[in-house]
């Protein structure tokens, strides 16, 4: 009998799967992008630039915006060296609506929006400014609501009718809140409810929303970023391995191409978006059927992560009294 209880799970196994296939929603979708107009913002630098490579070498007509025309030009010539194709480039900032709304009308129908401007400075609170905490919020999260809200009416009344995305770049910070981000975890937090209740709302459009929450990233911006990152901050992010410009706009491509909501890019990634799962849309039942196995286990996983997070806060403090 016990030898073939195994077996008898195995039987039972179909039944799960077989309702998560019939429940997931939205379902599965495939976004195209070749012959399509990808529009990145922050596309002239690190994450948003290798995506505006990996977009035009599949064949997509590419926009990029972002503040400094003289990136935005360096982009566009080293995109037309490595891919022969001609990139449109708008200088503006986020922060200002009626620029960006003007440079969004000039680019035409959008098919793919990539949200990708943004900015970190990691400090404590108690010594963070306002004005940077201000910053933070006004360029990664109201400048979301400034693109998305200019971009929408146009990518609406797009011609071809085919499935649409609207990608935002979050973090894995957006997922976890973690020492010396009080400001910059905040934006990437409101990413997701943002994200979350737009997807409900442009479905009936064909248009599917993605976030991607990549880990540390070898950037331009990253290695600003380092100058100034405090040590517990460092210590804790390095928690989850750190990847190449290149591999995480692979990640992030291929996910907003199956249409996927959560768009993890490494494996502590994987785990992070099983573990937050929450009331996020899933369109794969596969995935479905993973959240649901190991949402217990990874929570215990994850009690683990803060144990040894606040170890690391205890030594830190110790040693600082210490010297
Ligand atoms: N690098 C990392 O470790 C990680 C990054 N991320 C996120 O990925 C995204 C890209 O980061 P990364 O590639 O490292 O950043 P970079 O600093 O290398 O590039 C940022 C891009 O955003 C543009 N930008 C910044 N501010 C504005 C603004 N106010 N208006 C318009 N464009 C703006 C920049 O151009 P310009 O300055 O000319 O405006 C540049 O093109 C960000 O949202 C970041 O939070 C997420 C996880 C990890
Ligand atoms: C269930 C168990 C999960 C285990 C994995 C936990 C790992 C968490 C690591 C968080 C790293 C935050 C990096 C922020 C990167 C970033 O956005 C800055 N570089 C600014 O750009």
């Amino acid at each position: 009998m016990v030898i073939l209880l195994p077996f008898l799970l195995l039987l039972l196994l179909p039944l799960p799967l077989f309702l998560l296939y019939f429940i997931v929603r939205p379902r599965p979708v495939e976004i195209p992008i070749k012959n399509r107009h990808v529009f990145i913002t922050g596309g002239s630098s690190g994450i948003g630039l290798a995506l505006a490579h990996r977009a035009a070498s599949q064949g997509a007509r590419v926009s990029l915006l972002a503040r400094s025309l003289k990136k935005l030009e360096e982009a566009k010539e080293s995109i037309r060296l490595s891919s022969g194709s001609d990139v449109s480039i708008f200088s503006a900032d986020v922060r200002d609506y009626d620029v960006v709304e003007k440079a969004i009308s000039d680019a035409g129908p959008i098919d793919v929006l990539v949200v990708n401007q943004g900015v970190f400075v990691p400090r404590e609170l108690e010594k963070q400014g306002l004005d940077e905490v201000k910053f933070m919020l006004d360029v990664n999260l109201m400048g979301s609501f400034n693109v998305i809200k200019a971009a929408l009416p146009l990518m609406k009344q797009r011609m071809d009718r085919l499935p649409a995305s609207i990608a935002l770049i979050s973090s894995q910070a957006g997922q976890v809140g973690i020492y010396g981000y009080t400001a910059y975890s905040a934006s990437k937090f409101g990413l997701r409810g943002l994200a979350e209740a737009l997807q409900q709302e442009v479905i009936a459009d064909n248009i599917h929303v993605s976030v991607v929450f990549p880990p540390d990233t070898d950037t331009p911006g990253f290695e600003r970023e380092t100058e100034v990152r405090p040590e517990l901050t460092n210590i804790l992010a390095g928690s989850s391995s750190s990847m190449t410009a290149d591999n995480v706009a692979k990640k992030a491509l291929d996910g907003i191409q199956s249409g996927s909501f959560i768009v993890p890019c490494n494996f502590d990634g994987h785990m992070l978006a099983i573990a937050t799962a929450g009331l996020s849309p899933q369109r794969s039942f596969w995935m479905a059927f993973i959240e649901v196995s190991f949402a217990g286990v990874l929570r215990l996983v994850a009690l683990f992560f803060q144990w040894n997070w606040y170890r690391c806060i205890e030594h830190w403090h110790a040693k600082k009294k210490d010297t």
